[in-house]
């Protein structure tokens, strides 16, 4: 697969899952796939070995870097900066040395602060481009950690795309009630199974879940009302609109609520139409960090349909659902019907 990428900023997949989901499982039946991808690999574990800052070169093309002083999200982030540039160098003087960076975070990272890196250092922006969380759920366990772990949680909500690895341990009732769990702690995720790390590296590269110039896939159906039985306190909340917004409104909006629930709100993201403009405004961030960007051209899609989702903790979605109502234009500027 050599998907051509978005841009020339090296595509960055996050690896992330509860201890033991089977991370290490799924990237080393990747690394030995025949898919002609020039990975390096970013792999942090607890270790007593302290931060090895060489580059190890390991059996096949990929360039294998290890962390392992502390855990990524938190004490050793400077190290993940500090590691990207140098395979950034790296790259300047060996364009052919790899093509796309997979790191692996350890079984209790929060995936934030690590894609936050990716909008947070200039350096690391300029270079790389966060493409997507891909987490591990394990099958077997995943209900007692969820119940248990604020970063399973955290890595179940942050996700792009879930895998859920050892469905051959639980029978077919356990896995439908996990998915549905899983959904409704984050409906945009597609889930899949997979046998002790079998999938396509499709499955996990070139996902663009953090593109900003693709269109971003909100799952449709759900959070109707008769699925409010939420019982963990990471939820997800759907806002659709066929009126634009004002945009003003919505940037004020946007900045009071961002403002407000930063630690709370985890990851949103939403394609908007504005009222006047002829094409999408696609927004998405993490906690604090927000950006936005100019998507396609509406063209003769009608409706104009927005679509934003926010996924946090304890959000007040009442609230969050009136304010935006009162986002919408008040007298939408005419629009013309394809003839
Ligand atoms: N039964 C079963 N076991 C699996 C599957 N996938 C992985 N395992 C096993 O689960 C155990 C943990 O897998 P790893 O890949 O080491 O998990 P990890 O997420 O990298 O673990 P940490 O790095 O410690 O967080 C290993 O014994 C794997 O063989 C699966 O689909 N089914």
């Amino acid at each position: 697969m050599s998907a051509p990428t978005q841009d020339s900023k090296v595509p960055v997949t996050i690896l992330t899952g509860f201890l033991g989901a089977g991370k290490t499982t799924l990237l080393n039946r990747i690394l030995r796939e025949r898919h002609g991808e020039r990975i390096a690999v970013i792999e942090n574990e607890f270790g007593e070995a302290g931060v090895d800052n060489e580059l190890l070169l390991r059996s096949g093309d990929e360039q294998i870097v290890e962390m392992n002083n502390g855990c990524i999200c938190c004490t050793v982030r400077g190290d993940l900066v500090r590691i990207l540039g140098q395979l950034r160098e790296r790259r300047a003087r060996q364009p052919d040395a790899f093509s796309r960076v997979i790191i692996e975070t350890t079984g209790l990272a929060d995936p934030a602060p690590v894609a936050q890196t990716f909008f947070i250092d200039d350096d690391i922006a300029a270079g790389y481009r966060l493409d997507a969380i891909v987490t591990v759920v394990d099958a077997a366990h995943a209900q007692q950690q969820l119940d248990s772990s604020h970063e399973a949680l955290e890595q179940v909500g942050f996700a792009d795309r879930i895998l859920l690895s050892k469905v051959d341990l639980v029978d077919a009732a356990a896995q439908a009630r996990l998915r549905q769990r899983l959904a409704r702690i984050n409906p945009r995720a597609p889930v899949k199974a997979v046998h002790f790390g079998a999938t396509a590296i499709e499955d996990i590269l070139d996902i663009s879940g953090f593109s900003l110039d693709s269109i971003l896939e909100i799952e449709p159906g759900f959070l109707g009302e008769e699925t409010h039985q939420h019982d963990d306190s990471v939820q997800a909340f759907v806002f659709r609109s066929d009126t634009p917004f004002d945009a003003a409104r919505l940037q004020a909006f946007l900045r009071d609520a961002i403002q407000a629930h930063a630690r709370d709100l985890m990851r949103y993201k939403g394609i908007v139409a504005l009222d006047g403009m002829d094409h999408r405004v696609v927004f998405q961030g993490v906690h604090m960090m927000m950006s936005s960007d100019i998507g396609r051209p509406w063209g003769e899609t009608r409706p104009r349909q927005s679509r934003l989702v926010f996924i946090g903790r304890n959000l007040p979605q009442d609230d969050f659902h009136a304010a935006l109502l009162g986002c919408l234009a008040d007298r939408p500027s005419p629009m013309k019907e394809p003839s």
